[in-house]
């Protein structure tokens, strides 16, 4: 399928924009993104940042107010040719309480149109891979977050995906389910399948990122590779992503409220 892009414009210049506004709050702006194939991206940025928005209009839960993205060279615009090369993971994974995993993740399947045999042996070993096979007879109602977490994360991943969307995978995982889920997304990138993974975990992104971008208000304030952005400040010790966050969204925060004085 050759390379992958996820861009999301936006500029003055009205015919190469793309934005997401919430009638008068403007989520997302002046992003330009291009992911290559088999990338790990780790997106980054405060409580309502827009990382979340940017990956709703990427997965085409949510339409770009104005400008275009594109995810394996289609439009996000049109739904049914981007849908059978994303899996996305949000926050809250949309599970039905009164299935059990396997009863969702068949439904999904079908859903999906995915041949019935492969999908069957995938899933089953996914369920093997997080540890949740045997439960996955049991209703989802009963099952701790956790264990929801993980039937959404083999939900997000059982069609194979070229691009994975990831909103706090981790969240709620116990720490072999964690590094389950890092060992995963780093396995998918060597198979050439990009991972786009949104956390405020920062250890997580630096240990498995190849790229990263940092979103303020809606925009992007850095990107690059986790070693050229610790590079980027001298703290006179050895710095982290951490640190890097913080020292980028405190400067993004003081040239805001220049500019609005
Ligand atoms: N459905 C909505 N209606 C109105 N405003 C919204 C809606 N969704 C998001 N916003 C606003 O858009 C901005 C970006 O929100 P978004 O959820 O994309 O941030 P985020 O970076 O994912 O935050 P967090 O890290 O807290 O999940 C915020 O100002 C938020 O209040």
């Amino acid at each position: 399928m050759g390379e992958f892009f996820a861009n999301v414009w936006y500029s003055r210049d009205r015919s190469h924009e793309a934005a997401k506004h919430y009638s008068d709050t403007v989520a997302v702006q002046d992003l330009h993104l291009s992911i290559p194939r088999g990338t790990v991206y780790g997106f980054l940025g405060p409580n309502g940042a827009g990382k979340t928005s940017t990956i709703r209009m990427l997965t085409t839960l949510t339409k770009p107010t104005s400008g275009e993205a594109k995810i394996a060279g289609h439009s996000v615009e049109d739904r049914q040719a981007v849908s059978p090369h994303i899996g996305y993971l949000p926050e809250e994974p949309p599970l039905y309480e009164e299935l059990t995993a396997r009863e969702q993740l068949s439904y999904m399947a079908g859903l999906r149109d995915l041949p019935e045999e492969a999908t069957t042996e995938r899933v089953e070993a996914l369920l093997d891979r997080f540890d949740l096979a045997a439960d996955a007879d049991n209703r989802i109602s009963t099952y701790s977050k956790g264990m929801k977490q993980k039937t959404g994360i083999i939900q997000a991943l059982m069609h194979e995906p070229t691009v994975l969307f990831l909103d706090e995978p981790t969240s709620g995982l116990d720490p072999r389910a964690a590094r389950t889920v890092r060992e995963t997304i780093a396995g998918l990138a060597d198979e050439d399948s990009t991972v786009f993974l949104s956390t405020h975990i920062l250890p997580v992104v630096e240990e498995i990122a190849d790229r990263v971008g940092v979103l303020h208000d809606g925009s992007l304030v850095a990107e690059g590779t986790p070693d050229s952005l610790t590079d980027r400040i001298e703290t006179g010790s050895e710095s982290s992503l951490e640190d890097v966050f913080l020292n980028l969204t405190t400067e993004a925060e003081f040239a805001a409220a220049g500019a609005s004085r």
